[in-house]
C-alpha cells in the first residue's frame, strides 16, 4: 500500500473538463512533462481505466471521483478540483487512502456574484420574456411587473465568499441586503443577518442561494419554502442543483407565485455540450436557464488553472498541504540538501513513536519534523540529513497503520 515518489518526468498528470491551459503551462514550467489534457469529463468506466497509472488528477464539477475510482487509482497522490465545489469527490475515501484534495476557493467568486446581480436586474424587469417575445417578432412594451432594483430586498442564503461578494455589489446598486447562514457572520456594509431561513424567505424580493452541497442543503428549497416567499418573488440558484426541488419550482413559476427565476445548476446536468438538456423549467417565461457557467469566465478559469496547479506542484515538490479541503494542513519550508520523508497514517496513538524508533534503529538523524493530524489521519513530514537504505524505507512502510509513504529527495540530490 505504501508508495514512494518518482522522478518528475515519470509523474503522470491527467487534466479533465477543459482545465485552463495556464495549469498545463505551470506544470511544464515546474518540470512536469507527462500531462494528458482532455476537454471533457470521462464516463466512470473510461475513468476507471485511465486513472490506474495517474499520479495527479485535475477535474472540475462534472467528474465524479467515487470510492470505486479511488480504488482503481492505485498511484494517485493528490486531486485538484479546478473549481470551488468539492462535493463531486468522495473526500473521505481520498483521505483514508492518504490523498489530499485541493480546490480554488476564491478564484471564480467574482464571476458568480456578477452573473447573479445581472440576473436579478434582468428578472426584476421581466427581460427574458420580453427578449424572447421580440426574437419571435413580438413587442411586449409594458411596465407591468417591471421594477427597479433600488430599494428592493435581496435575501442571500449562504453568506460565504460568493454571498458576501454579491452583498457588496448589490448594496452599491441600492438594494437592501439580508442574509441567512448557519454560521454567525459579520455583514458587509449594511447587510444584516436574519435568524432563520423562513424569515429571509418572507422578507426578500429576490432570494439567491449560495450554499455548498452538504446534507443540510439537500432539497433545501421546495414547495413549502417557496410558499413562504413573497407573491411575485424571484429565486436565483447558482450553487448546486440538489438545493432546489426543480419540479416544485416549475409549479410555482407556472402558478404565478414566483415572477421569475435564474437557474445555473440542475439536479441532472448534461455530461457534455452535445447531450440534450432536459428540465421542467424549459419554455417557462421569465426564467433564465444557464448551463452551469457561473464560474466560467476566462479570467476565473485562468486564475483557477494557476492556483490549483500551484497547490499540486507544491505538494508534489515539498509536501505542503495548506488549504487542502480534506487533509491535515502542514506548511513546510524548502528542504535543500535534506531528504524528506512524508508518512501518512491512521491517526491512532503510537504511530509517531514507532516511526521515530525505525529512524533511530537505522541510525538516521532527524533534522526537522512536522506533524499535523485530523480526526482520521496523521501526516508527519521528516527531514533527514543523509541518505538511507531501502531497508529503512521498508521498515517505515511496515509501521502499523501506515497509509502511504512518499519520499522527496533534496533537489541537489534528486534520484528515483
Ligand atoms: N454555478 C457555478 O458555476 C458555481 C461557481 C462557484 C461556486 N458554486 C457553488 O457555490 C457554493 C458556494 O460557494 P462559496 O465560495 O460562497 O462557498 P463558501 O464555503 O465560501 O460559502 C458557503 C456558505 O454557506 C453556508 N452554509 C452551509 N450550509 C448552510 C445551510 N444549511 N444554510 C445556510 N447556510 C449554509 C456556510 O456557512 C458558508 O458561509 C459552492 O459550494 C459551489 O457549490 C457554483
Ligand atoms: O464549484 C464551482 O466552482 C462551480 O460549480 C464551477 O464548476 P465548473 O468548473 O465545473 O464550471
Amino acid at each position: 500500500m505504501a508508495k514512494t515518489s518518482l522522478d518528475k518526468s515519470k509523474i503522470k498528470i491527467l487534466l479533465l473538463e477543459g482545465v485552463h491551459q495556464s495549469a498545463v503551462d505551470n506544470f511544464l514550467n515546474a518540470g512536469y512533462t507527462n500531462i494528458e489534457h482532455l476537454s471533457t469529463s470521462l464516463d466512470e468506466e473510461t475513468l476507471l481505466e485511465k486513472v490506474s497509472d495517474v499520479h495527479f488528477i485535475g477535474i472540475r464539477s462534472r467528474t465524479q471521483l467515487t470510492q470505486r475510482v479511488f480504488d482503481a487509482a492505485e498511484k494517485l497522490v493528490a486531486v485538484g478540483c479546478f473549481c470551488i465545489g468539492t462535493n463531486q469527490v468522495d473526500l473521505g475515501a481520498a483521505l483514508t487512502r492518504g490523498i489530499p484534495v485541493f480546490n480554488a476557493p476564491y478564484s471564480n467568486t467574482r464571476s458568480v456574484a456578477e452573473l447573479v446581480l445581472a440576473e436579478a436586474i434582468m428578472l426584476l424587469r421581466g427581460i427574458p420574456e420580453k427578449s424572447a417575445r421580440a426574437h419571435q417578432g413580438g413587442w411586449l412594451k409594458t411596465a407591468k411587473n417591471s421594477h427597479e432594483a433600488r430599494g428592493k430586498t435581496l435575501g442571500i442564503v449562504g453568506y460565504g465568499n460568493i454571498g458576501a461578494q454579491l452583498s457588496v455589489l448589490a448594496e452599491s446598486l441600492g438594494l437592501d441586503v439580508i442574509y441567512y447562514d448557519v454560521v454567525t457572520k459579520l455583514g458587509m456594509g449594511n447587510a444584516r443577518q436574519v435568524g432563520s431561513l423562513e424569515e429571509l424567505l418572507a422578507r426578500a424580493d429576490v432570494v439567491s442561494l449560495h450554499v455548498p452541497e452538504v446534507p443540510s442543503t439537500k432539497w433545501m428549497i421546495g414547495k413549502e419554502q417557496i410558499a413562504l416567499m413573497k407573491q411575485g418573488g424571484i429565486l436565483i440558484n447558482a450553487s448546486r442543483g440538489s438545493v432546489v426541488v426543480i419540479e416544485e419550482l416549475a409549479d410555482a413559476l407556472k402558478s404565478g407565485k414566483l415572477l421569475g427565476a435564474a437557474i445555473d445548476v440542475f439536479p441532472v446536468e448534461p455530461k457534455g455540450n452535445s447531450e440534450e438538456f432536459v428540465s421542467p423549467l424549459r419554455g417557462l417565461e421569465n426564467v433564465i436557464l444557464t448551463p452551469h457557467i457561473g464560474g466560467s469566465t476566462l479570467e476565473a478559469q485562468e486564475n483557477i488553472g494557476v492556483e490549483v496547479s500551484e497547490k499540486l506542484i507544491t505538494y508534489s515538490d515539498n509536501g505542503t498541504t495548506i488549504t487542502s479541503v480534506n487533509f491535515p494542513e502542514v506548511a513546510l519550508p524548502a528542504h535543500p540538501d535534506k531528504h524528506r520523508l512524508l508518512h501518512i497514517h491512521d491517526n491512532v496513538p503510537g504511530v509517531l513513536s514507532e516511526i521515530n524508533h525505525v529512524l533511530s534503529e537505522n541510525d538516521i538523524n532527524i533534522s526537522g519534523q512536522y506533524l499535523q493530524t485530523n480526526e482520521k489521519v496523521g501526516y508527519v513530514v521528516i527531514d533527514v540529513d543523509k541518505a538511507y537504505g531501502a531497508q529503512a524505507l521498508e521498515a517505515l512502510k511496515q509501521v502499523n497503520h501506515t497509509l502511504r509513504l512518499r519520499v522527496l529527495y533534496s533537489e541537489t540530490n534528486f534520484q528515483e
